[in-house]
């Protein structure tokens, strides 16, 4: 019997169920220019990136393990300094690294949520939701609800509500299920407004139906809210389900990039193809 080994590594892709948005007229809201990332000489990590994603899109980042995905976040929210070439971020531009100044403004305007999504166990739901206000006032106030501005804890109330965990705003974050603490996580990203959400590996640590509530709680409220929602994942009916774009890194390049409804089995295998 022969085995199609395409099928067999990426056994449930399906096509894109939904509609993807319209952007082509719309404003880069992330672009870089030949971006170049080593962290040792001999060591290149991104070699040369020309990316341009636009407002309200959600684009997919794949590639094997330690093929720069997380380099590339980091590169492109001034995390850490390139190498060489550009990147513009919510109009900010810089080559090298942002300034002190650029960087508070890109943070100001963006959501983070990671695969470990760092909640402060003892505290409740919504003081962890509340902090994420905390870049907005600069101030401790917002660390916890009972001493943060009643608007905050309003607008932390509804985000709340918006990921289905309005009742458990009182809970400590400890009580919570890893994709209960993940919504939690994803209401604290979402609690300033931000333009862009960045999320590195959101469903990793996720069972599969925790994983796919999460990133499709992530590409509903992306799309009704107009943010643009860039993320990693290394589940690729997640990709092509929850992006309307997928972009693939190999070997430091960008290998291809795509509207997911055109890309096929044998570009996913030849992406994790050594
Ligand atoms: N701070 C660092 N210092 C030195 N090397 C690093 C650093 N961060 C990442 N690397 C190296 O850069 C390469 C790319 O790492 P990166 O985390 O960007 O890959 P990734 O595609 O996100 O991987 P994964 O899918 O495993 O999360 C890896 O070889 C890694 O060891």
């Amino acid at each position: 019997m022969s085995i199609d080994h395409n099928q067999t590594l990426f056994p449930m892709l399906t096509t894109v169920s939904h509609l993807a948005p319209d952007v082509k007229g719309r404003d880069a809201i992330i672009q870089t220019k030949g971006l170049r990332k080593a962290y040792a000489r001999d060591r290149v990590i991104l070699n040369g990136i020309d990316l341009t994603i636009r407002s309200g899109e959600r684009v997919a980042l794949i590639g094997s393990n330690g093929s720069g995905k997380s380099t590339l976040l980091k590169s492109l929210i001034g995390l850490h300094p390139i190498s060489g070439g550009s990147v513009e971020t919510l109009g900010q531009s810089f080559e090298r690294a942002p300034s002190g100044k650029q960087r508070q403004a890109l943070r100001r305007q963006m959501g983070f949520v990671f695969q470990k999504h760092c909640l402060v166990q003892r505290r409740s739901v919504l003081s962890n939701v509340v902090h994420g206000m905390l870049g907005e006032a600069g101030s401790w106030r917002a660390f916890c609800h009972h001493t943060a501005p009643t608007p905050w804890r309003d607008m932390a109330l509804e985000t709340l509500d918006n990921v289905n965990l309005a009742s458990f705003a009182s809970s400590r974050a400890d009580a919570l299920s890893g994709g209960q603490q993940q919504r939690v996580a994803i209401a604290r990203a979402l609690v300033r407004g931000p333009k862009i959400l960045i999320a590195d590996e959101p469903a990793a640590s996720l069972d599969p139906v925790a994983g796919r509530d999460v990133m499709s709680l992530f590409a509903r409220l992306c799309q009704d809210a107009g943010i643009t929602l860039l993320f990693t994942s290394h589940d690729m009916v997640h990709a092509t389900e929850f992006a309307d774009r997928i972009v693939a890194l190999k070997a430091g390049n960008l290998f291809f990039d795509k509207p997911s409804s055109k890309v096929t089995q044998s570009d996913l295998a030849e992406v994790f193809h050594a």
